[in-house]
């Protein structure tokens, strides 16, 4: 039977007197792939930050049938990593100083870094293809090489449960395409559950075992990528029409934003 990793219910959040997620209820379960989709200021962002306790709202969630709150934040670190959108900022470390640090939430107070920390970080470093740039500064990669680090730091912290606010936003087609690989050779091969927030929504559909629309912070859809693929869901969600058609090798609907 398939475990639910994460349980959402009834999640409110309220900032500055806005309410910015209204009564969410979203169960994830092991090794799924959840697309996290909808328009600008939906709330997308706001609910990953919920996850990894960045943010606090009303209500309950669960990780691995444990309550959120019951964690100390280094357990909720080695079981889920958030991989925030890529902002340009500069990171004053190199890929192996970065990639290590994901080590932190194992290491107990006074203790250092050991052979199996190193052995883990370049197993995460080979699988990631991010070995040659080991010794570069952070700062000097393209976001496509500095997003297949993070994602190799996710790794080391030993997450099997990845938060991804739009990892291919700002990639060109070569580089979408193999993070995207990447994530499903993570989620195939390695049993990684994904929640990943997207505005591509052909990605969304084409990559995920699930998605949920997010609209003014309420939960608009939950769904199969077929049953999402629909003018009726997406018109609601956008207030935009779209075309459909199919992909001739896949056979996935692809949607193109009508003009
Ligand atoms: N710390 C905060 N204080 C007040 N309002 C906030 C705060 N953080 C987010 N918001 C507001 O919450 C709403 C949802 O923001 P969020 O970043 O979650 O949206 P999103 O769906 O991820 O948007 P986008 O697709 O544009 O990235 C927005 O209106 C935003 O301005």
């Amino acid at each position: 039977m398939t475990r639910a990793v994460i349980e959402i219910e009834n999640l409110s959040l309220f900032l500055e007197g806005q309410t910015i997620l209204h009564d969410i209820s979203l169960t994830v379960t092991q090794g799924e792939r959840l697309a996290i989709v909808g328009p600008n200021g939906a709330g997308k962002t706001t609910l990953l930050k919920c996850l990894v306790r960045l943010l606090h709202g009303r209500g309950t969630i669960k990780l691995l049938a444990r309550r959120l709150e019951d964690y100390s934040q280094k357990e909720v670190a080695r079981t889920m990593a958030y991989v925030p959108q890529l902002d340009g900022q500069s990171l004053p470390f190199t890929v192996k100083e970065f990639v290590l640090m994901g080590r932190y939430p194992h290491l107990s107070p006074f203790s250092f870094l050991g052979p199996e920390d190193y052995r883990i970080a370049n197993q995460a470093l080979m699988l990631t293809e991010t070995h040659p740039f080991i010794d570069r500064p952070l700062d000097t990669l393209s976001a496509g090489e500095r997003q297949k680090v993070f994602i190799a730091a996710s790794l080391v912290q030993g997450a099997r449960i990845l938060l991804l606010d739009e990892p291919t936003a700002f990639l060109d087609p070569r580089y979408q395409v193999e993070i995207q690989r990447l994530l499903e050779r993570l989620n195939r091969e390695h049993g990684i559950t994904l929640l990943t927030v997207t505005h591509d929504l052909n990605a969304a559909i084409a990559y995920s075992t699930q998605i949920i629309a997010l609209k003014q912070g309420t939960l608009a859809f939950i769904g199969t990528p077929e049953a999402f693929a629909d003018n009726r869901v997406l018109e609601a969600i956008y207030r935009q029409r779209f075309l459909f058609t199919h992909h001739p090798r896949t056979g996935h609907p692809i949607a193109m934003a009508e003009s």
